[in-house]
């Protein structure tokens, strides 16, 4: 009788946990977005930008919502530090990727890195969200020339989006955190990790 009540109020009110990603090259804003995140949707303070120094380890960001609990891990993206990204893709939900989208000399770098992630069997089925960060300087490119720039054949098959944001003034997060929620909750890749856990599917 017990693990009955156990199992409905497990059902009715445990939220659903989901381990986000946030891959991109070095100095694309991948931490100065997380800290955005943490004071967007907490109550604490994130790091001011002038605080946040280059990510040699994982960030770690929670942010709970009224119907999900959100894990964020914030990777180094510097050229030596990628082949760690590898490490997190079995238990990850999604995948944000941060592109700096005032800065075109470095769009060859990060369409390369953007390419070997899509191709990664690991991530199969992850829905991806590219984020053209850095949207408050005047030179940022909008999301429409950056998916020309980047030209991704292998996306067709995914479930994306491009979001235009910035890191610094949060334009464009909360759109971002919601279509992440709408569609992980829907996708196949979630139903294979709860079972994979031993859960049932969210
Ligand atoms: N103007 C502007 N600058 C930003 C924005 N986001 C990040 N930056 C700046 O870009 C630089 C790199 O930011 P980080 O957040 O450290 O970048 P990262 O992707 O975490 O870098 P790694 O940890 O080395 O991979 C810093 O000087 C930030 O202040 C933004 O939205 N607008
Ligand atoms: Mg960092």
């Amino acid at each position: 009788m017990f693990s009955l009540f156990y199992g409905l109020w497990k059902y009715m009110f445990s939220k659903t946990e989901f381990h986000i990603l946030i891959l991109g090259i070095d100095k694309s804003g991948k931490t100065t977005l997380l800290e955005k995140l943490k004071s967007i949707y907490s109550n604490l303070e994130g790091l001011p930008p002038d605080r946040i120094v280059p990510t040699v380890g994982l960030n770690i960001g929670r942010v709970a919502l009224p119907n999900a609990k959100l894990v964020f891990w914030d990777l180094g993206g510097q050229p030596g530090l990628r082949s760690i990204w590898e490490k997190y893709y079995e238990e990850a939900h999604a995948v944000v990727f941060v592109i700096d989208a005032a800065c075109p000399s470095r769009f060859e770098d990060s369409k390369s890195a953007l390419e070997k992630v899509l191709r990664n069997d690991e991530l199969q089925g992850a829905p991806v969200l590219i984020l053209a960060n850095k949207q408050d300087l005047p030179e940022a490119v909008s999301t429409e020339e950056l998916a020309r720039y980047l030209d991704l054949k292998k996306l067709d098959e995914r479930v994306s989006m491009y979001e235009a944001v910035s890191a610094y003034d949060g334009l464009g997060i909360r759109e971002s955190v919601e279509w992440l929620v709408e569609v992980m909750e829907r996708s196949k890749r979630t139903e294979m990790l709860s079972t994979r856990a031993g859960a049932s599917p969210a």
